[in-house]
């Protein structure tokens, strides 16, 4: 039997790429497998070359994760697209984002996209940033889609995986994978923006570049509420720099505990206040 990777999900097409022949072919699943799973893209699959355009898949492997915006099986990494400006940057958004994409399993990539807009202040300003969420454990890019600066680097980050994009409307996901695969997207194409004048379009496709690296079409959450995933008292476990720190109580919130370790690292500049700031708003929490 040959492996396969899911590449083109939509309706009845399941378009997949055998990774041995490096060509795609038409998925037709067993009725067997029919009845026990869904397909999805990212899904990898197992089965039989029947002829020059069609491939019996004949099982699909256990997922490591789902993420149901966009739906795609296995990812590894979400670019979570931001920009200082244009539109401007909103770090309550970025680390709902971060909170629930780590909470689905996928891990975040930072992007700072427009880079080609900013002046000497604007650039001290991002460097700022980029300080702030590479002390607390992320993975920080700044990039131009325009200039394509950076897109190299990123391109290392994501390499050999399956990713997908997420981020506010307008930051330039599209942009970004046009710089990434050459692949110019005709506007209609991106299922978000064909949303708005068609019917639904579950569709996903995984654009192939660099061998065997893969990334998705179909952006995920533009805006998100991480309360909506979980209980108030998760959120903390996805703040990763929090993680750090043994507070004197095991459950503790980091509110108003006393021997609270993560408030103290917070006083001494460890923490940046903005995330705990941010963590406060995201629990409800007015202080
Ligand atoms: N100056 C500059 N403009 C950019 C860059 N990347 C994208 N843009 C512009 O920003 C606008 C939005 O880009 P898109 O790629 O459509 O953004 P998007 O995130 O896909 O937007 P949605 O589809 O609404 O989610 C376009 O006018 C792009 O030309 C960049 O690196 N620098
Ligand atoms: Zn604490």
């Amino acid at each position: 039997m040959k492996k396969g990777l899911v590449i083109d999900r939509e309706a009845q097409m399941i378009g997949v790429y055998l990774f041995e022949d490096k060509k795609v072919y038409r998925g037709i699943p067993r009725k067997k497998i029919i009845k026990k799973t869904k397909i999805y893209a990212g899904d990898y699959v197992l089965g039989n070359v029947i002829d020059s355009e069609t491939f019996a898949i004949e099982s699909v492997e256990e997922r490591k994760n789902f993420l149901v915006r966009p739906p795609v099986a296995n990812v590894d990494k979400v670019i979570i697209v931001f920009t200082l400006k244009k539109p401007d940057f909103d770090s309550f958004l970025l680390d709902n984002l971060l909170v629930v994409y780590e909470y689905l399993g996928a891990e975040p990539v930072i992007v700072f996209n427009k880079i080609d807009l900013l002046n000497d202040d604007e650039r001290k300003e991002l460097k700022r940033w980029k300080d702030i969420y590479i002390n607390a454990g992320y993975d920080f890019i700044p990039v131009s889609a325009i200039t394509g600066e950076g897109i190299d680097t990123l391109k290392e980050h994501i390499k050999g995986n399956i990713s997908v994009f997420a981020g506010p409307s307008g930051v330039g996901k599209s942009s970004i994978l046009s710089a990434l695969t050459g692949i110019e997207l005709k506007v209609s194409q991106i299922s978000e923006k064909t949303e708005r004048g068609r019917h639904t379009t579950t569709g996903v496709r995984l654009y192939r570049f660099n061998e065997n690296s893969f990334i998705g079409d179909t952006p995920g959450f533009s805006s998100v509420d991480a309360l909506y995933f979980m209980e108030k008292r998760e959120v903390k476990n996805y703040f990763r720099e929090f993680l750090r720190y043994r507070c004197r109580f095991s459950n503790c919130t980091h509110t108003d505990e006393p021997g609270c370790l993560v408030k103290e690292a917070v006083k001494k500049g460890e923490i940046s206040k903005e995330r705990y700031e941010n963590y406060l708003k995201i629990i409800g929490s007015s202080k």
